[in-house]
């Protein structure tokens, strides 16, 4: 059972909100003025991850009292809720194991008395075996040609991680090509379907549940062109695998299940990249690399598991995260990596932590009073400094940002890495420090400009700065530091759910649009006036009818 603790009413956020009102008027550049150990106070290494997050509104006391928090909040115990399976999902009466998937130590891990482990293994047994055959040319289609390209067709946790990863890490590329296939948007298979040739392809049917919609949809598509383009039936075993928790519905679609590769109901959707979900992924960097990326997350996991809180990034990450939101109202919270191979890095975790933590009925079944998950967008530096960095450092908004960089690149061009650095160095820097108004005055002075010149501009160019950013500093962005930096996210949002005492594992609210649109599309399959909804959907319905 996982405490049912209303923060709000915890002693440590009593003192937090006193505390907050000496920290809040006070400047980073007041700060690291005062206390010239900020970065070694304020910096956890864990391998090749270097966290920094000195450039925060916080100073020793805000750390101890939101350590405090998470202490009062129960996290202890329910990471270890989590890690035990218990079933801490509750409204789906599930347990949360997608640490079960990486757990490379082959501990026993009991889901109802019975140890998961031994499942988990023989799925990545299979996922290897088929991979290796796939990749050596052993596996055929179905005129004995090798595979040359793989379509993953699924949306939402059984598209967006594979996606990521294997962007990630395309500087470990094997020689598939690969494609995905989310949208229910024709145009997206039909764009797909114009660069492979049936007779080299191979598709992946990836759905935990194996009736969404737009999968579905796909699936479908893809397997009658399979057929009109020189396919049998009898040669769908050689081009279709599915991977999925539903072995009944995968036998029905027309899969031979023996192509089926399993996974469970203790894995979320958005947590899955690690189970057969992560089929793609093995296929597009090799086994051997996919396993790497499992090392990865599970170094991870141990450390988020043992380390203390004052030591533990994902925990310290998460109380900076809710300091902003529950204390300095910041609305969103920005991913920002300086690696063109991470940028669906934060498009992937604005399904991990909003679908997560989206929620506004805390564990007991009340509505909360207080904010809960923050809005995560961002895009790869420095493509983000020429677009919307304007509002990070000059906006009324505050946008607490992640900045995250390789110290090593994949592609070391001439300079451009370094270049790169600069940039990721001095937008933390420049967000930190701002720019004064006797700063702008004595450079518009240098310029030769007039005093009524600059007593004019003067105001537009100040920064006022004290805007905080975590540093995430990697070695490289290798299969390892992936994995270890996907579940430090995953660990995150666990963390804020915990506190803000919401259920981060289901998620409920993507059933209400889907209800209507199933209702709503025999409405659209014939050419009668729609009255049955309000003016708006009934004008548009019809507007569409009219012109279609
Ligand atoms: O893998 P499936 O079952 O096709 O689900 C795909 C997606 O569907 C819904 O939008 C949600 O439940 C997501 O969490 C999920 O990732």
């Amino acid at each position: 059972m996982l405490p049912a603790i209303d923060f709000t009413s915890t002693n440590a956020f009593k003192y937090l909100t006193d505390h907050y009102i000496d920290i809040a008027p006070k400047s980073l550049r007041e700060l690291f003025g005062t206390d010239s150990e900020r970065f070694k106070k304020f910096s956890i290494q864990f391998e090749d991850i270097l966290v920094d997050y000195s450039k925060n509104r916080t100073d020793e006391q805000t750390v101890a009292l939101l350590v405090q928090l998470a202490k009062e909040c129960g996290v202890k115990e329910a990471i270890e809720a989590m890690f035990t399976g218990e079933k801490i999902n509750v409204t789906e009466n599930r347990e949360v194991l997608h640490t079960a998937l990486r757990n490379r130590s082959n501990t026993p891990v009991l889901v109802d008395g019975k140890d998961v482990m031994p499942a988990v293994n023989a799925v990545l047994a299979q996922m290897k075996t088929f991979t290796e055959a796939v990749l050596s040319g052993e596996w055929k289609g179905y005129t004995g040609k090798a595979i040359t390209d793989v379509v993953n067709i699924g949306i939402g946790g059984s598209d967006l991680g594979p996606v990521m990863v294997t962007e990630a890490l395309k500087a470990y590329k094997t020689h598939l090509n690969l494609h995905f296939v989310s949208n229910v948007d024709g145009t997206h298979i039909a764009e797909a379907l114009k660069k492979i040739d049936p007779e080299t392809t191979l598709f992946l049917i990836a759905s935990k549940t194996f009736t969404t919609q737009e999968t579905m949809a796909n699936a479908h598509s893809a397997r009658d062109w399979f057929l009109n383009n020189g396919g049998t039936e009898a040669d769908v075993a050689k081009h279709f695998a599915a991977l999925s928790t539903n072995a009944s519905a995968v036998s029905k679609f027309g899969i031979d299940t023996k192509n089926m590769f399993e996974f469970w109901d203790w894995v979320g959707g958005r947590y899955s990249l690690c189970s057969a979900i992560g089929l793609s992924i093995a296929l597009g960097i090799g086994f051997d690399k996919f396993e790497e990326l499992l090392d990865g997350a599970h170094a991870m996991d141990l450390h988020f598991r043992n380390a203390e809180f004052e030591q533990n990034i994902p925990v310290i990450l998460a109380l900076l995260g809710i300091w902003y939101n529950n204390f300095f109202e910041a609305e969103s919270h920005a991913i920002l990596p300086y690696d063109q191979y991470l940028h669906r890095f934060a498009a992937y975790f604005q399904q991990g932590d909003m679908e997560s933590n989206g929620k506004y009925v805390d564990r007991n079944g009340n509505r909360v009073e207080y904010e809960t998950g923050p809005i995560i967008w961002g895009e790869p530096g420095t493509n983000g400094q020429h677009a919307f960095y304007q509002l990070i450092h000059q906006g009324t908004k505050l946008v607490p940002c992640d900045f995250i960089a390789p110290a090593q690149s994949h592609n070391p061009v001439g300079e451009h890495h370094t270049l790169l650095l600069s940039n990721f160095f001095a937008q933390t820097e420049a967000l930190m420090n701002g720019k004064t108004h006797e700063e702008v005055v004595a450079e518009l002075q240098a310029q030769g400009k007039t005093g009524a010149e600059i007593e004019k501009l003067a105001p537009f160019k100040v920064f006022e700065g004290n805007r905080p950013t975590n540093s995430i500093l990697v070695k490289k962005v290798t299969p390892h530091v992936l994995g270890s930096l996907i579940a430090m996210y995953e660990h995150k949002i666990f963390v804020q759910g915990i506190i803000w005492n919401i259920y981060s594992f289901d998620q409920w609210g993507v059933e209400l649009g889907k209800q209507l649109a199933g209702k709503i599309l025999p409405e659209l399959r014939t050419a009668d006036e729609v009255s049955t909804h309000d003016s708006s959907t009934n004008g548009l319905i019809n507007q569409y009818k009219e012109w279609r």
